[in-house]
């Protein structure tokens, strides 16, 4: 049994289907129209807000007033474009764009007032990303990655010359570094060095004009990060799970190293952003898969909470502050409200201000399903917790139809967000669960580390649990179970229908895991080192990545799955999917298998999110759902 923080187990007969005579099917159409935000930052006189959004159907930079205003078009193109970043003088926004989903992005500036973009990097095999402007606007820190690397550097972006200048120098397979902020007017950088393989990561001050790097915090087998520093960059907004294994936010001390706590919480707590003047951190406590974020002061360490709603709440790009430090850009979303952006005013307790629309009018909390958190335990007596999505006016008769969605990750969260699956299916009967399975974050590295070397094995059993937990709640039908995730979500799909093929009905995976070997071969050398992390040495442990690979126990597989997959998949190639394909219909299984052209890992393009989740509710309808006027399922089991 692993420990994780101490809370109720759920009775499953507490799940509630309420009576709701405004409950119907939200349109999928609307569903998938409904818009997302993927970056936003203030203009550099804080009276502009620059978001990246899918307002088109592609994510571009769109422009309002901060005040609120109809939103202008600043940049158009099929790829997605974020890591958005201002000029000090207001003049050029940064940010960066990749190619079709390849994920080798280059950084490109844009004039505020509108014209033709330019590249800055213009490199074919170098990724490039996460701009950061210096004080002055005299040079950009990035992140670059060469394709062939097995680690990433910062580098710096004279901006007059285009000239780039690489700031340090790793080494080590599987290290990448990540800009934090700029620090000392400019004279040095705060960073942080994490390791794929481990997941260590310590934090660092670079000096720019040197390159000198001096580590702040750092320890074998301890995570650290940090968000900023204050003004004289004395006193660091950090993160660490040093002790306990679950993430706490301090004030450290860079000079003489000692922690200032926050008061002490069981859950995950990090800190997130700092005020441009350095006198306030932002830390998000994740509670179970609800965040709220609090201000706190970093010379006096008093915290004070933001006035979001209950749901799951975050700060939102690099720079999330007006330039007079008074206002943040925050998101806002629960199971009923989609994603929106908010203003928070950091100085009064005022309700914050949404400047975002971006749901379609359908798609309101009226008529919306609730989502509730519940804990259960596990096989062997661990406690999961999971977001339950619970559909109206549904009788408890054992006859429901419902869908188990395991996240990515596996370092990952299924958190009590807006989740559009899980949306469309419970208003429309299904009543879904999203599970935290052991090696989910949030729960402490005891919980996170624990399918280390078994993915597949007891994370899946997890899963299987969550089911359990469903139909014990008398609502649903243990034959009219169907499972749905994407990447790791999707392996684990896969692993469900070969491994326990009796538990579930129907399945559709998007760019899931098939065969670990396979993808550790082709998958470039940082993910090989992430890889390596969770299962090993692949020569050495051949044994274990077949054992944890779905590709052993497909033969075995009953359920007709469906596989949605990005033709350009950096992370999981379409050869993936493609085995899974071939290997069920040399069975005789019902698989169907699409392809999105210029999709990477993950589907950006209206028309394609909207074509996977028409294809996912029809796929579950016809396998889960009873024939219109009979008593049994579709499928014969
Ligand atoms: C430090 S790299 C992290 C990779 C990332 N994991 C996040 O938790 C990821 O891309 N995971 C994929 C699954 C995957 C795992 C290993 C190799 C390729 C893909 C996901 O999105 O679930």
């Amino acid at each position: 049994q692993i420990v994780t923080p101490n809370r109720p187990v759920t009775d499953p007969r507490s799940l509630i289907s309420p009576i709701n005579p405004n409950a119907r099917p939200v349109p999928l159409d609307d569903l998938a129209v409904s818009r997302g935000i993927r970056d936003a930052v203030f203009s550099a006189d804080g009276r502009r807000i620059f978001i990246s959004t899918n307002l088109t159907g592609r994510f571009n930079i769109w422009r309002i007033d901060a005040s609120g205003s109809w939103p202008v078009q600043l940049t158009q193109s099929d790829d997605v474009q974020e890591g958005l970043a201002v000029s000090p003088d207001g003049a050029t926004l940064y940010f960066m764009q990749d190619k079709g989903g390849d994920e080798i992005h280059d950084l490109l500036a844009v004039p505020t007032s509108g014209g033709e973009p330019r590249n800055l990097t213009k490199t074919d095999n170098i990724d490039e990303q996460s701009p950061v402007v210096s004080p002055n606007g005299r040079s950009i820190a990035f992140v670059s990655k060469r394709e062939e690397d097995p680690y990433s550097d910062i580098a710096l972006l004279d901006v007059a010359s285009g000239a780039v200048r690489q700031l340090t120098h790793e080494s080590e397979e599987g290290v990448r570094w990540g800009v934090v902020a700029w620090n000392e007017a400019g004279r040095s950088l705060i960073a942080i060095r994490e390791s794929a393989k481990t997941m260590d990561s310590s934090v660092w001050k670079i000096d720019v004009a040197s390159g000198r790097a001096v580590a702040v915090a750092q320890k074998q087998g301890v995570q650290f990060s940090a968000a900023g520093a204050s003004a004289d960059g004395r006193i660091v907004a950090a993160s660490t799970n040093e002790g306990s294994g679950q993430t706490r936010a301090a004030l450290l001390d860079a000079t003489t190293g000692k922690w200032r706590w926050l008061k002490r919480t069981p859950w995950e707590q990090t800190a997130t952003d700092v005020t441009p003047d350095g006198t306030t951190m932002i830390v998000r406590t994740n509670e179970d898969g609800r965040s709220s974020l609090s201000a706190v002061d970093m010379a006096s360490g008093a915290e004070r909470p933001l006035p979001l709603p209950p749901g799951r709440n975050g700060t939102i790009g690099a720079k999330a502050f007006s330039p007079d430090s008074r206002h943040m850009l925050a998101t806002h979303a629960g199971a009923d409200t989609p994603t929106e952006l908010y203003v928070v005013d950091l100085q009064t307790d005022a309700e914050p201000r949404k400047i975002t629309h971006l749901a379609m009018a359908s798609v309101d909390a009226t008529s919306l399903p609730k989502s509730e958190v519940v804990t259960f335990r596990s096989f062997d007596g661990t406690l999961v917790s999971a977001i339950v999505t619970m559909p109206a006016n549904l009788k408890r008769d054992g006859n429901n139809p419902a869908v188990v969605l395991p996240h990515g990750g596996p370092t990952g969260q299924a958190q009590d967000g807006f989740n559009r699956n899980a949306a469309a299916l419970a208003s429309r009967g299904y009543v879904t669960i999203a599970p935290n399975f052991r090696g989910s974050t949030g729960y402490g590295s005891a919980f996170q580390n624990a399918n280390r070397m078994d993915l597949g094995g007891g994370d899946l059993k997890d899963v299987v649990a969550a089911k359990r937990f469903l139909v014990d709640s008398g609502y649903v039908d243990p034959n009219r179970v169907g499972i749905t995730g994407e990447s790791y979500g999707g392996f684990m799909a896969l692993m469900a229908i070969g491994r326990t093929p009796e538990e579930f009905a129907a399945a559709v995976q998007s760019y899931g895991i098939n065969d670990w070997f396979a993808l550790w071969k082709g998958s470039e050398p940082f993910l090989q080192q992430y890889q390596k992390g969770l299962l090993g040495d692949p020569v050495n442990n051949a044994d274990v990545y077949k054992a944890s690979s779905p590709l052993t126990y497909l033969n075995r597989a009953k359920a007709p799955l469906l596989s949605l997959q990005g033709a350009n998949d950096p992370r999981v190639p379409r050869n993936q999917a493609e085995i899974v394909a071939s290997r069920l219909q040399s069975q005789g299984n019902v698989v169907e298998t699409i392809f999105y052209p210029d999709e990477g890992h993950g589907f950006t393009k209206r028309e394609h999110q909207t074509d996977a989740l028409k294809r996912t509710i029809e796929w579950f309808d016809r396998y889960l759902k009873p024939i219109k006027n009979s008593a049994s399922p579709v499928i014969a089991r």
